[in-house]
């Protein structure tokens, strides 16, 4: 398609990864952006140049390094790129292996002196204790060997005692305890303690800053021992050896405005990238597929739509490596292509955008690539970093391009798992069957899950009884990035929740009921988002370096206006973040958005929907609504300056409904009205809201039924309702009743 080679296409024909192209480009001082970036013919030489000077400097050393015996340990030479020559694998012959790259640095600092101990200990077991005391500083080193020396030849009747070099502790410990650890008597710890003006007996508990103190006076390290607590699983980080990662299949999303084609999209791929092997298999809807193209797997969360996304983050899992925004050629961005690109950014996943529905006569790609420039996503050619696939989804067309793509951004994002351990990961679909119980679709994100296997999902547990993949077909074991349906277990868990293997039953049922007792706690306690009212001690104790908000406006003016002067905002340190914005009343999304982000919601002369409000209460998601910028600055300051005024609040008594419309000279417009929810008083303020948008603020005139005036009107009744000085009521608009009352503190 395009004349142009890029540094992606270069390291392909090469057998190399981009970030190695990348490399070399960057050691000859050639500025290049990113994978996409051109090259032209000149940099293709240097590069190659480059390339072959490096195989010569690499294959004599190679030579050389193979015939020295011994040289399980690199030598040290000044460059060191001829030390892994000969281990090369013949596909990539170049550099970051080859040459000392920050890594090399890295592996041969540090690790200079380890190894050696590791060496000498396996020789002469016996007396490991010697080396290991002294292996790291040299000249001790000879000493020790002496005395290992005199050791064998005549035993010692006094052992030499072993200086501690470093400890693990965890807190509280006693001093008793600390003087054992560093074989030193407690009277001496308890005289070093009295230095440093710590008065303590025996029996009493030191805390870590003691502990490092008095461990550096003797020269000895200290490593905090952190209790894992394995109910909580997901807050583990179980390191893996490097060696044992190995590359994954990426994990992606599509999302993207209603009807610009995701479902379309996703089935185009699901149909003509079907797993070799499986080909003719029945593809089952189990939430999540995978594909393979160019003999790599990729896998599709097939639930489009970003709320599923957001859910998922909200309760704590990353499953999406990287997202594809749909966007349609024939209608441009519109408000959930926004909402979708905040909630990948917010995310921190890299995006690819599809510009779909290129078969359209009316397709205009300009004008999306315009649009979404404003949003930040730049393509290459205008000097951004974001990918554009133009695609058609409903002819298949451009779907290759876009895998490739796929397959390129997850090789940037250096995908690893390591398929060798107990499985984890998250679900991503839970029913209930009648036939089979609880049926859960997860994905593997990292280990190998087995039939057999004890597992914790969520709050229940089970045994995987039986796997299935996405084409119906019974499977003994999955790896990273695999999508299976599992059924085994008690309970139906929640699309969003964590699971993880353990190495029995019993153990992954106690832990599943410490999980769910826990969870009960939790729920007990409630625990608090950020509000606006707790925000200052919040920014106080440190917790807090960015307030995060959710901003809606009625217009785009206001919008904008508004993100400008809440961006300026800055107290001690603490900014004002934006994570998204938009036209309209306060939604669901909006809501799960800030509860996944710890975020509060500012509505500027919008409303929130009814079940956003209720979600709000249910999630402890702070609402705040305003009609004057100034307003929305200044309490957003104050709160961060712990001046909020806390004592009045509003309070909504009522809403209600206009039903009908009277006009009525002298007296003005009537609005036939019915109390939906709660009650309207005479006395209340009230808003005039239509479409989500507040319309009106005002006092009420006259609150009647039938011809009587009232004092207040309860839920279920109709009324009659006079605004003062207002008369543009319509029918369907909604009239809030609100009161200012005190909050008690
Ligand atoms: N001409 C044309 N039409 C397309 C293309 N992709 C999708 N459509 C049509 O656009 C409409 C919407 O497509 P969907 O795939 O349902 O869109 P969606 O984004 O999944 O919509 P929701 O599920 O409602 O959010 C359907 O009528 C598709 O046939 C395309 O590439 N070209």
């Amino acid at each position: 398609m395009t004349q142009k080679l890029r540094v992606y296409e270069y390291a392909r024909n090469q057998n190399m990864t981009s970030k190695e192209v990348l490399e070399i480009l960057k050691r000859l001082d050639i500025d290049v952006r990113n994978h996409m970036s051109v090259m032209d013919s000149e940099m293709v030489t240097k590069v190659e140049d480059y390339i072959k000077k490096l195989k010569q400097k690499a294959e004599p050393k190679a030579k050389a390094s193979a015939t020295k015996r011994n040289s399980d340990k690199k030598p040290k030479s000044p460059k060191g790129q001829a030390k892994k020559g000969n281990r090369e694998k013949p596909k990539q012959p170049v550099l970051s292996r080859a040459e000392a790259g920050p890594d090399d640095e890295k592996e041969n600092i540090p690790k200079k002196e380890k190894p050696r101990k590791r060496k000498l200990s396996k020789h002469r077991d016996d007396k490991e204790h010697l080396h290991v005391a002294h292996g790291s500083k040299p000249k001790k080193q000879k000493e020790a060997n002496k005395n290992q020396k005199t050791a064998q030849q005549k035993p010692v009747e006094k052992p030499v005692e072993k200086p501690v070099e470093k400890i693990t502790v965890s807190v509280p410990l006693t001093v008793g305890e600390l003087a054992k650890r560093l074989k030193k008597e407690p009277s001496e710890i308890i005289k070093k303690l009295m230095l440093l003006g710590i008065m303590a007996n025996i029996n009493q508990e030191v805390d870590m800053d003691a502990i490092t103190l008095i461990a550096e006076e003797y020269g000895v390290e200290v490593e905090q021992k952190v209790e894992v607590d394995e109910t909580e699983f997901e807050q583990i980080e179980e390191q893996d050896d490097p060696d044992q990662l190995q590359e994954r299949p990426p994990v992606v999303t599509v999302m993207g405005h209603v009807d610009h084609g995701k479902t379309t999209l996703l089935d185009a791929i699901r149909h003509t990238n079907v797993t070799a092997q499986e080909a003719g298999g029945i593809t089952q809807h189990i939430g999540a597929y995978q594909v393979e193209y160019e003999q790599k797997k990729i896998t599709f969360l097939d639930t489009p739509g970003h709320e599923a996304f957001t859910t998922m983050r909200a309760r704590g899992a990353q499953v999406t490596d990287i997202a594809i925004i749909v966007v349609a050629a024939d209608d441009g961005v519109m408000p959930q292509t926004r909402e979708a690109i905040n909630h990948a950014q917010a995310a921190k996943v890299p995006i690819i955008v599809a510009i779909n529905k290129m078969d359209k006569p009316e397709a205009n790609p300009e004008k999306v690539k315009q649009e979404l420039m404003e949003l930040n996503l730049v393509p290459e050619e205008w000097g951004g970093d974001t990918i554009f696939v133009p695609i058609s989804a409903l002819k298949g067309e451009g779907l290759d391009e876009l895998m490739e793509m796929v397959l390129l951004v997850a090789e940037m994002e250096e995908l690893k798992a390591n398929p060798d351990r107990l499985a984890t990961g998250t679900v991503i679909e839970a029913k209930l069957d009648k036939g089979k119980g609880p049926v859960a679709t997860v994905l593997v994100q990292n280990g190998t899950l087995r039939v057999g296997d004890p597992i914790v999902v969520g709050n229940t547990f089970g045994r995987v009884r039986a796997m299935t993949n996405d084409n119906g077909q019974r499977i003994k074991e999955a790896g990273p990035s695999t999508p299976v349906e599992i059924i085994g277990l008690q309970d139906v868990p929640q699309a969003g929740d964590q699971f993880k293997v353990f190495e029995d039953e019993k153990k992954a049922r106690a832990i599943a009921e410490a999980r769910a007792e826990k969870q009960k706690q939790k729920e007990l306690a409630q625990t608090q988002r950020v509000s606006l009212e707790e925000l200052f001690q919040q920014i106080k104790e440190g917790d807090i370096k960015e307030l995060h908000v959710i901003l809606k406006a009625d217009v785009q003016g206001s919008v904008e206006a508004l993100k400008a002067a809440l961006e300026k905002i800055e107290v001690e340190g603490v900014r004002v973040k934006i994570i998204h914005s938009g036209v309209g009343a306060i939604t669901e999304s909006d809501i799960t958005l800030a509860a996944a982000s710890n975020a509060i919601v500012i509505g500027f002369n919008v409303r929130p929907q009814p079940q956003a409000k209720q979600l709000a209460e249910q999630e402890k998601v702070d609402i705040r609504l305003h009609r004057i910028i100034y307003n929305v600055t200044e309490e957003i300051e104050n709160a961060m300056k712990g001046m909020l005024d806390p004592e009045y609040r509003e309070k909504v008594i009522g809403t209600v409904e206009v039903r009908q419309i009277f006009k009525v000279s002298k007296v003005g417009t009537i609005a036939g009205s019915y109390v939906k929810e709660g009650k309207i008083t005479r006395d209340s303020s009230v808003r005039l809201i239509r479409d989500g948008v507040v319309i009106h603020e005002g006092k009420i005139n006259a609150l009647k039924r039938f011809k009587d005036d009232v004092r207040e009107v309860a839920q279920g009744y109709e009324c009659g309702i006079t605004i003062e000085n207002y008369n543009d009521i319509k029918e369907g608009d909604i009239i809030e009743a609100y009161v200012m009352e005190e909050v008690k503190r």
